[in-house]
């Protein structure tokens, strides 16, 4: 594959993906969409801009580089007889829709009842970023947030509460900024108890 060679140049001061190589048939899709769109990709400021936009992108998607599943490998089944709710609670996150590849820019609020087994509270929110990061719908990313939990941690119960802002709503279409889409996925107690779910939706601010 050919690759375009406008690399950093010593001293430079270089975001990890700006090492990463455009090949050229990426970078000249994206000067077909800046003419398209009505400039000219030959003019100063947008010289660099496929290159950019190139690995913008690979940043934004760097979720199909893992399984953030792996994030819940390490588990800890020692926690002094904790046997409550485990809430992280407004995790800023950024995800894009499939359907016009605009940013999703929202909140995820994660809970868990743990059974017999606990993880570091990061790795929630590690989860969360991994299955951001491609190109999503909002249902999905909550649903399989909430499946990986209950899968790798078998826990009495999981919580995941989304929500967040459409692009695709606010910059075009029908540009109704403002209004935030909630999602939920309740599994375990959460589901079939109705005062486990009260409890979890007030702890997390509904
Ligand atoms: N359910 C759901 N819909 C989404 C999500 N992100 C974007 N959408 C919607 O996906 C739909 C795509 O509809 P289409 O009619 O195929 O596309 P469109 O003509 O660009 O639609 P408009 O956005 O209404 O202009 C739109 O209604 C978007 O608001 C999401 O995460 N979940
Ligand atoms: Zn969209």
């Amino acid at each position: 594959m050919v690759h375009d060679h406008e690399g950093p140049e010593d001293g430079d001061i270089v975001a990890p993906s700006a090492k990463i190589p455009v090949p050229a048939e990426v970078s000249d899709a994206i000067r077909t969409l800046i003419r398209w769109a009505g400039d000219d990709p030959g003019r100063e400021g947008l010289l660099d801009t496929p290159q950019r936009v190139a690995r913008a992108w690979k940043e934004y998607c760097q979720g199909y580089d893992e399984d953030p599943a792996h994030h819940l490998g390490r588990v800890f089944e020692e926690v002094g007889g904790y046997d409550d709710i485990v809430l992280l609670n407004g995790i800023p996150f950024q995800s894009h829709c499939e359907h016009h590849m605009a940013p999703i820019t929202g909140k995820a609020s994660i809970a868990y009842l743990p059974k017999d087994r606990v993880v570091g509270i990061s790795k929630l929110a590690r989860v969360l970023h991994g299955f951001a990061s491609r190109l999503q719908v909002q249902e999905r990313l909550t649903a399989q947030v909430a499946d990986c939990i209950w899968d790798k941690l078998r826990p009495q119960g999981v919580a995941v509460v989304i929500e967040a802002t459409h692009g695709c709503m606010t910059a075009r279409g029908v540009r109704t900024p403002g209004v935030g889409m909630v999602t939920s996925r309740m599994m375990g107690v959460f589901r079939d108890d109705e005062r486990s779910r009260q409890e979890v939706l007030k702890l997390m601010g509904y």
